[in-house]
């Protein structure tokens, strides 16, 4: 049994909170308003973020950081990427954590700000602790009704990342280990992007057939940035890359997809995120990688289009159809300079 601590009480951490007391581990959950934490000790639910669901009395819930990270050996992140660097500053003034935890992440975003990635933000704060992302197609919807989850745990760390699959997997969650921490935090976040597009392409009424293009035009996306920074570009075609690509651009439980729809339908950016009422990371990613990419000087013309219909104001239905009549290109870039596939 280990001494584990979940940052924030959302869907997401609320979620693994049940995983990790089920696999008979001891769990804090923190929340940062006490009057979250004494509903959900009145009611044992959190009806705004996971509805219909028990929350077994083992499970601790306290608003004080301090009493959440004593003596703990493992921290789960689940803020909000933006509001990831905030918390780990309250953190750091308030605790110093001279024993060994592991920090896990499960939160998915760029930040805004600094263009880092969750690991690095991490790392800035706890550069001597271990370092582990957990990603791959989950709703915390289905996870809390016990449904079969594959999930991916990334480290540089191997005996971190082998613990952190201990600690999550059983009979209905199972968790693979990847050394590639960048490429796997950059699937998570880049998917996010794709899924509000594949919502919009949805909520203008498009079929299959462009949500199918969404995603696999997005699956090059994420490989093309990948590449800049030192991502495997295997890691996209797993669990964290295409898996969660796939399931958040097709599930009715996907917040990003959701908003997508709102916007499609013609709903403004601001009235959609309101209406979903959880966090839409895509949202948020999409002005992080839009700056990424000028930055590194990469074609990203999905991420480039939302970014304009959700910032500038762009029209979604012009946006998709500058997306289907820009200039004509191949396919895959490699193929086309193979001299020997061409006849
Ligand atoms: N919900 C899901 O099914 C999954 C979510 N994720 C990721 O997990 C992260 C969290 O998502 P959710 O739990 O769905 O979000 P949520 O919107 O359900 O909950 C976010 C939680 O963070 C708290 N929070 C917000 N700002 C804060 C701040 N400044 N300080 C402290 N706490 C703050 C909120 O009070 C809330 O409890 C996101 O990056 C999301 O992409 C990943 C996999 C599955
Ligand atoms: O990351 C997720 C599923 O793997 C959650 O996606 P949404 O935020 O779109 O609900």
């Amino acid at each position: 049994m280990l001494k584990v601590t979940v940052i924030a009480a959302g869907s997401w951490g609320t979620a693994l909170a049940l995983v990790l007391e089920q696999n008979g581990h001891d769990v804090t959950v923190w929340a940062r308003r006490e009057s979250q934490v004494q509903d959900i000790l009145q009611s044992r639910r959190n009806d705004k973020y996971l509805r219909n669901i028990a929350i077994p009395e083992n499970i601790q819930f306290t608003s004080s950081l301090q009493e959440a990270v004593k003596h703990t050996e493992v921290i789960v992140l689940s803020v909000p990427t933006q509001q990831l660097n905030n918390v780990l500053e309250q953190m750091a003034e308030q605790i110093t954590l001279s024993h060994r935890v592991i920090m896990v992440n499960v939160s998915k975003g760029i930040d805004m700000g600094s263009l880092e990635l969750p690991s690095q933000m991490v790392m800035r704060y706890y550069p001597t602790q271990p370092f582990v992302v957990l990603s791959g197609p989950s709703h915390a919807e289905e996870v809390a009704l016990k449904l079969p989850t594959a999930l991916v745990a990334a480290s540089k760390n191997r005996l971190a990342a082998e613990i952190v699959q201990d600690l999550f997997s059983n009979d209905y969650m199972r968790v693979y280990t990847n050394p590639d921490v960048v490429g796997v935090e950059i699937s998570g976040a880049l998917k996010n992007i794709i899924a509000l597009g594949a919502g919009i392409s949805d909520g203008l009424g498009y079929g299959d057939n462009a949500k199918a293009a969404l995603i696999t035009r997005g699956i090059n996306e994420m490989v093309v940035l990948g590449q800049m920074i030192g991502a495997e570009t295997s890691t996209f075609r797993g669990l964290a890359g295409v898996g969660d690509l796939i399931v958040t651009c097709t599930s009715q439980h996907s917040r990003n997809r959701r908003c997508g729809i709102l916007i499609g339908e013609g709903l403004s950016f601001d009235n959609a995120i309101e209406s979903v009422g959880m966090v839409v990371e895509g949202a948020y990613t999409v002005k992080a990688a839009y700056r990424l990419m000028t930055k590194l000087k990469i074609d990203m013309p999905i991420t480039k289009v939302l970014y304009r219909v959700l910032y500038e104001g762009k029209n979604a239905r012009e946006a998709v159809n500058y997306l289907m009549t820009r200039q004509k290109k191949h396919e895959i870039d490699e193929n086309a300079e193979k001299l020997e596939l061409w006849q």
